[in-house]
């Protein structure tokens, strides 16, 4: 018999939709692939697109899909994303299909974006896991980015003056938590996902067939 990852039997379930928010620069990214090297292939990461430009280093389908705001425009016109918000001067935003089909496929996705966006994929995910990482202070998030090297002074000055209004908006996730050190963070997000594994009502759903005999 196949097992699932909490030794009930496989099922045709869904899997679950991870929504990872934050500030600019609290280390969403780093948390995330730090997340990817411990689950392996149970946790899909899925590749925004953007209009941005790619910083050094990133890579076209890879960190993100890069976009003409005129194809970003088209992909939104044709239904193609699940949720897509501007964000200091520039649109994101998450393809439709590929989520679709991995959960279908019974994969965990997740989702690292903005605070609009994790609200649109609120409406149509209710039953998604919203998750939101606070910095230890506000001058170490301004460290964070700065130190990051990434950024010009006036977009940095941009996205700390969004980062509160950000903050205000954690009430509508599930769950928050400080990334205070990358490997705490990572831990109490498998914690999360092992706990949203054992609700009842998916473990129900593994074991059902035992009482139907
Ligand atoms: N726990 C931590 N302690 C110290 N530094 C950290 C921690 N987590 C991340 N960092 C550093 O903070 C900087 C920003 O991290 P990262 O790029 O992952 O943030 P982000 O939230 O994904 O940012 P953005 O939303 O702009 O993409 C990086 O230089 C990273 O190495
Ligand atoms: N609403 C969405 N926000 C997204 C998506 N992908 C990334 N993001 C967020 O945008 C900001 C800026 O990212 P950066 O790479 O330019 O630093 C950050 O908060 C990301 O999490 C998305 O698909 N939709």
């Amino acid at each position: 018999m196949t097992s699932s990852k909490n030794g009930y039997p496989a099922s045709q379930d869904k899997g679950i939709l991870i929504v990872l928010s934050g500030p600019s620069g609290v280390g969403k990214g780093t948390v995330c692939s730090a997340l990817r090297e411990c689950s392996g292939t149970d946790l899909i990461y899925s590749v925004s697109a953007t209009t941005r430009s790619p910083r050094q280093g990133e890579v076209d389908g890879v960190n993100y899909f890069f976009k003409t705001r005129e194809q970003f425009q088209h992909l939104i016109e044709n239904d193609e994303m699940l949720e897509w918000a501007e964000y200091v001067g520039n649109y994101y935003g998450t393809p439709r299909k590929f989520v679709e089909n991995t959960l279908n496929s019974g994969k965990d996705v997740i989702l690292e974006i903005e605070v609009q966006g994790a609200l649109q994929v609120k409406q149509k995910f209710p039953e998604g896991v919203f998750i939101f990482l606070l910095p230890p202070s506000l001058d170490e998030l301004e460290n964070r980015i700065t130190g990051r090297g990434t950024e010009s002074e006036d977009v940095i000055r941009s996205r700390m003056s969004v980062a509160i209004d950000e903050i205000k908006l954690m009430e509508h996730y599930d769950y928050a938590l400080v990334n205070d050190r990358v490997d705490y963070a990572c831990s109490r997000i498998q914690a999360i996902l092992t706990a949203e594994h054992c609700r009842k009502d998916k473990v129900y759903s593994k074991i059902k067939q035992w009482l139907e005999r």
